[in-house]
């Protein structure tokens, strides 16, 4: 397959499969995220989406199925597909010892990227994401906001065609959160390609071109965002397709 033709999915996925002892958390999952898409993939707790996007980007090995990067195995040819995507994993530690700018320098360095270039784009993302005063900081003593920051930052230094990112405004304050947003979406309008867990709906509607739906290991719906939210909001289709199991509920003892 040709990997410059832009039908080739930024990220394709066919019939990936992940157990945890008996239980299935992921279910023979096949999804296309076109490129130039922003691409929302939502869920409950619990429903499979740090598993998926974990066997989709190189870092958990799946029991069946394939991924590609466009065009690219993951599993089969694992440093060309990362070259070409940046992963902000939800949960995966990082090199606490290191300062920001050195974790930031050091994944450019992995991709192969001069010093040079490396000293700029580091700069300009410690700069851009509000971290200049904490570039020398450890990041052991990050906050949780900050950590995903200089982590996302690391995600994009080596501009990858495909940004894969897992929660990526969990406990971000709404100024950098307005930020990164903006950086996505210059992105995107660029030609890039993201694909983003999360559970704020409102945030997905506004931000995202595509959106899939996953419940209990299974993909449910996919597509435009129009297609899938249909004449509802995203919220309304969502609790449509996964069923309110339990919010609903009232606990008499909680009624001051
Ligand atoms: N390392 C693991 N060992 C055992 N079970 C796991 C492991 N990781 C995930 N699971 C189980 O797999 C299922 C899917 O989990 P996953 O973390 O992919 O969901 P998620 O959609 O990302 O959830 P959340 O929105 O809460 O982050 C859950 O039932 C979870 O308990």
């Amino acid at each position: 397959m040709d990997s410059t033709s832009s039908d080739v999915p930024a990220l394709r996925l066919r019939g990936l499969a992940k157990r945890f002892g008996q239980t299935p958390a992921v279910e023979n999952l096949h999804l296309d995220v076109p490129r130039g898409s922003f691409y929302g993939f939502v869920g409950p707790n619990g429903a499979g989406k740090t598993t998926t996007l974990s066997m989709a980007t190189g870092l958990m090995r799946p029991d069946a199925g394939i991924a590609e990067v466009v065009g690219v195995d993951v599993w089969a040819h694992p440093r060309e597909a990362k070259r070409r995507m940046g992963v902000l994993a939800d949960g995966v530690m990082l090199f606490h010892k290191l300062t920001g700018a050195q974790l930031v320098s050091y994944a450019g360095l992995l991709r192969g990227m001069d010093r040079e270039t490396v000293q700029t784009r580091t700069a300009d993302l410690l700069r851009v994401l509000g971290l200049e005063e904490a570039a020398g900081k450890l990041v052991q003593d990050y906050s949780a906001g900050m950590t995903k920051k200089i982590a996302l930052a690391s995600a994009m230094v080596h501009a990858p065609e495909l940004l894969v990112l897992d929660e990526p405004f969990e406990a971000v304050d709404p100024v950098s959160a307005r930020t990164i947003r903006g950086l996505l979406e210059s992105y995107v309008a660029s030609g890039g390609t993201v694909i983003l867990s999360s559970h704020v709906m409102d945030l997905v509607q506004r931000m995202c071109s595509h959106v899939g739906i996953i419940s209990e290991g299974r993909l449910l719906d996919s597509g435009t965002l129009r297609e899938v939210q249909g004449e509802v909001d995203l919220e309304t289709r969502f609790v449509e397709l996964v069923g309110l199991d339990g919010g609903d509920q009232e606990l008499s003892w909680l009624h001051l």
